[in-house]
């Protein structure tokens, strides 16, 4: 029998920060169904309402990062690093993991900081083709650091580094069934072609104003559009979904079923993101964030791009969209050329692949 452990996760920030954290917890959970565990975030974020609706507990910690415009916000940094590094220790002492897990984001960097001190064994899981400064001061004292993309070894130690994929969702990971259901649950109507937007976890003020310039064409071309604007943004487009065939949502929850739901894919590329839509295999046309460190988005993208699997779309070329769309929607084959290249970069056992080496740590 195995016995009971203490396992403390940390990641936040972003919706590509919490979700790699849930599934490895929830996969945790399967293997080691007696073990505590304990989700620390940063106060305010989205994770502290995230963790809780999957079933875990979360403590949050008084961080944010640096902006890197000059900023009067940046005078509070040390303060809060001071604040957060004191409440972690607490929190570690209190807690006593056997391991501990940083998927990234302000938070994880106190927590793993002072875990590694204690020496608590660590992983990191790292989504990103360029890694966040988070993860790369924290690498050095780090048991295993898994990552989704090759080269990573130009920033973390290459014996530490193990190659497993992002985590995704387990009910991501099988939705070819759940067409007919998802298209019931959005009201769509199913003679007509549907396009999903997506703007990462926080939606994207970019995409959402291409999407409104273009909102006459999408109905001319017989689409209709499931289009996630971000909670930010909400107010502002909600009034489009007068328009016969536009739905817009602030945040979905069901992304089983979103996916599931479209013919169409527009997104921005975060890490995650990217990981889902290889193991949803759709026609896809990502629109990069340009404005991430390192330009990393655009990074991940072309990973997909250069093997034939996506279509590029940078921000500053989004005058070219309908050229870009319109010759996606005439052209089957390169539909199903895309859709079977995106799907071969799938990597469905990462969890578990993640979760192999966490038990190691423990062991
Ligand atoms: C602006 C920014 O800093 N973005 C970063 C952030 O992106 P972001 O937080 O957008 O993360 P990802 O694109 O990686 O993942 C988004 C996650 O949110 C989920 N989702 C999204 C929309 C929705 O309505 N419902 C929902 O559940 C998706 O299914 C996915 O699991 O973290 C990523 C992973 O480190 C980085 O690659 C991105 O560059």
């Amino acid at each position: 029998m195995k016995q009971s452990i203490n396992i403390l996760i940390s990641g936040g920030g972003t919706g590509g920060h919490i979700y790699p954290a849930i599934a490895i917890a929830n996969e945790l959970k399967v293997r080691y169904p007696d073990a505590n565990f304990l989700f620390v975030g940063a106060k305010d974020r989205m994770e502290m309402e995230k963790v809780p609706q999957n079933g875990y507990e979360i403590k949050g910690l008084w961080i944010s990062g640096v902006q890197r415009s000059l900023s009067l916000k940046n005078l509070s940094f040390p303060f809060k690093l001071i604040s957060s590094l004191w409440n972690a220790k607490k929190i570690v002492k209190k807690f006593k993991p056997n391991v501990v897990i940083g998927t990234g984001g302000f938070a994880s960097g106190p927590t793993l900081f002072m875990a590694e001190r204690k020496g608590v064994p660590a992983l990191i899981q790292e989504q990103n083709s360029y890694p966040g400064i988070t993860n790369k001061l924290l690498a050095k004292k780090a048991g295993k650091i898994c990552v989704a993309y090759d080269k990573l070894d130009r920033f973390f130690p290459k014996n530490k580094i193990v190659k497993t994929g992002n985590p995704v969702r387990q009910d991501l990971l099988e939705i070819s069934s759940l067409t007919v259901e998802a298209k019931a649950y959005f009201k769509l109507n199913p003679n007509k072609k549907s396009v999903l937007v997506l703007g990462g976890s926080l939606g994207a003020r970019a995409i959402n104003k291409l999407i409104e310039e273009n909102l006459e064409w999408f109905i001319q071309n017989d689409l209709q559009l499931i289009w996630q604007t971000g909670k930010l943004y909400f107010e502002e487009y909600k009034k489009y979904d007068a328009k016969e065939g536009v739905q817009t949502h602030a945040f979905l929850n069901r992304m089983d079923l979103t996916y599931a739901a479209a013919d169409f894919i527009i997104s921005r590329a975060g890490a995650s993101s990217i990981s889902e839509l290889c193991i949803v295999g759709k026609p896809t046309i990502f629109i990069p964030s340009p404005n991430v460190t390192e330009d990393h988005q655009t990074k991940n993208a072309l990973a997909v791009v250069e093997k034939n699997g996506a279509v590029l779309l940078e921000e500053k070329n989004t005058s070219m969209f309908q050229n870009v769309m319109g010759e996606l929607l005439k052209d089957e084959t390169k539909q199903a050329f895309l859709s079977k290249n995106i799907k071969d970069l799938a990597l469905p056992n990462a969890t578990k692949s993640i979760v192999n080496e966490i038990e190691k740590l423990i062991a």
